[in-house]
């Protein structure tokens, strides 16, 4: 590290790297009071110099070769905002080898390759931040590394998407269609460079993977999660969850309970009154239910420019005192152990169905009987509008076991008196 100053390599000048340019800049001298020392970007990686930015930049701090970053021994930190598994995982991997530090806001990476890039920083007792990786700016995975640290964490559960929160609430407060909000998401620069992570779960799904593996002392990835998008939700499912009370979210939920953890991405009807319910628009929350805080929640903007910034630059400042006082690598991975993960059949749950049944005597009764007899019982069925002699019924469950339900669905289905089952939403938050 040069005496005075603090010096970065930049991968990626997008979305997120020009948040992080426009803030290290317009705070500058705030951030040299809290670090002690200047912070200066040294080099940045692009893959075309010519290609107009929405940040104005020194022309002669851009590269198009990772070499001149990775070789550079007075770069202290590489900041990767590339996004990617490749190259950006042999970027990173390269530089902790080499000694650096590194911010990353990038959980396809750690999501899958996090064992990797974690040995690597234990063996160079370097630092490896990642806040910005789940929930964008909200301050979630420092509290759960470190201000959270003694508590048994039970539960880590919320909004962690916020283009699908974007999404979801266009359509609900404005009837918007889904292909032109997610457009809209998309220029605002929240969702992925291939928004079907977004809208299929995957992004939520390696962020909950992230806090499940910080939360629980376990390492879970991409894999071990249950996923469900919100591609299939269709107007009919958020007008009839406005009419039983509740809005559609997607949410990623992760419980240890008996050294068994359950992790989940999923559109859940929320009960309007419970606070998530609230969460809107780009917006994150994250309840965390530990032994001894209770319930903790956190909120804030999870994706977009200068709300991610926040949270690399905090990383950045974080390494840069850890630098000064010669302590990089003191926050080490915590996946202490392997704990099973409860596969998605075995995990209880409310949930909301419709279906279209033919509007006859002991049609109600011919289905009761067949969830009653797979062990599911409802807690609320409505009949909804009819058609000719068609009618669409709408059931909510109490917490059932996921594989009883779809057993009994999948003989409803077969039922003559039965057109079709709709979606299949879980409800979430709400008591019993
Ligand atoms: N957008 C957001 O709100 C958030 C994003 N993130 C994460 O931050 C990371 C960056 O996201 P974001 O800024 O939105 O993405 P963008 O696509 O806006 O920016 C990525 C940048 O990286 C550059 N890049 C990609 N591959 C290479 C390469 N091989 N060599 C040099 N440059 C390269 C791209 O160059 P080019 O301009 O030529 O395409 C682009 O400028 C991702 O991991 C994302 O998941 C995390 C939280 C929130
Ligand atoms: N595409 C992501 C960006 C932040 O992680 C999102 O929409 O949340
Ligand atoms: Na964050």
């Amino acid at each position: 590290m040069s005496k005075d100053s603090v010096q970065i390599g930049l991968l990626g000048l997008g979305t997120v790297g020009t948040g992080v340019l426009k803030v290290l800049t317009q705070n500058s001298s705030d951030i040299e009071q809290k670090v002690g020392k200047k912070i200066e970007v040294k080099k940045i990686l692009v893959r075309d110099i010519n290609k107009p930015r929405r940040v104005e930049v020194d022309p002669s701090l851009l590269t198009t070769e990772v070499q001149d970053i990775l070789e550079d021994e007075d770069i202290d930190i590489v900041v990767e905002v590339m996004g990617g598994i490749e190259p950006a995982k042999d970027y990173v991997l390269e530089a902790l080898h080499r000694g650096k530090n590194v911010v990353t806001a990038n959980k396809d990476l750690l999501a899958e390759y996090g064992k990797e890039l974690f040995e690597a920083s234990a063996e160079h007792s370097s630092d490896l931040f990642f806040e910005a990786s789940v929930a964008g700016g909200i301050p979630i995975i420092r509290p759960l590394k470190e201000c959270l640290a003694g508590n048994r964490i039970e539960e880590v559960m919320g909004i962690i998407n916020g283009t699908t929160n974007y999404i979801l609430t266009k359509m609900t407060t404005e009837g918007s269609d889904f292909e032109e909000v997610l457009k809209q998401a998309q220029e605002l620069g929240y969702a992925e460079a291939d928004p079907t992570a977004d809208v299929k779960g995957y992004d939520a799904a390696r962020k909950i993977a992230i806090l499940a593996s910080i939360a629980f002392g376990t390492r879970v990835t991409f894999r071990d999660v249950y996923v469900e998008g919100i591609t299939e939700i269709s107007r009919e499912d958020i007008e009839y969850a406005r009419e039983l009370g509740y809005v559609i979210k997607l949410l990623g939920i992760a419980r240890e309970k008996d050294g068994v953890v359950e992790v989940r991405v999923h559109p859940a009807l929320i009960p309007v009154c419970h606070p998530l319910a609230a969460v809107n628009d780009v917006f994150n929350a994250v309840f965390v239910r530990g032994d001894a805080v209770g319930e903790a929640m956190f909120y804030g903007r999870g994706a977009g420019e200068l709300p991610t910034a926040s949270a690399v630059v905090g990383d950045i400042i974080e390494v840069a005192r850890d630098l000064n006082l010669g302590v990089t690598g003191r926050i080490a991975c915590t996946c202490f152990t392997q704990k099973r993960i409860k596969p998605i059949g075995e995990v209880e749950t409310k949930f909301y169905l419709r279906l279209k049944v033919k509007d006859q005597p002991g049609v109600l009764a011919g289905i009761a009987s067949v969830f009653g007899n797979m062990d599911v019982s409802l807690a609320s069925v409505i009949q909804k509008r009819r058609e000719e002699d068609w009618a669409e019924i709408v059931l909510i469950t109490h917490q059932v076991q996921e594989k009883n339900l779809r057993d009994a669905l999948t003989i409803i289905r077969n039922l003559s008196t039965v057109d079709s089952v709709g979606n299949v939403i879980r409800v979430e938050g709400s008591e019993d």
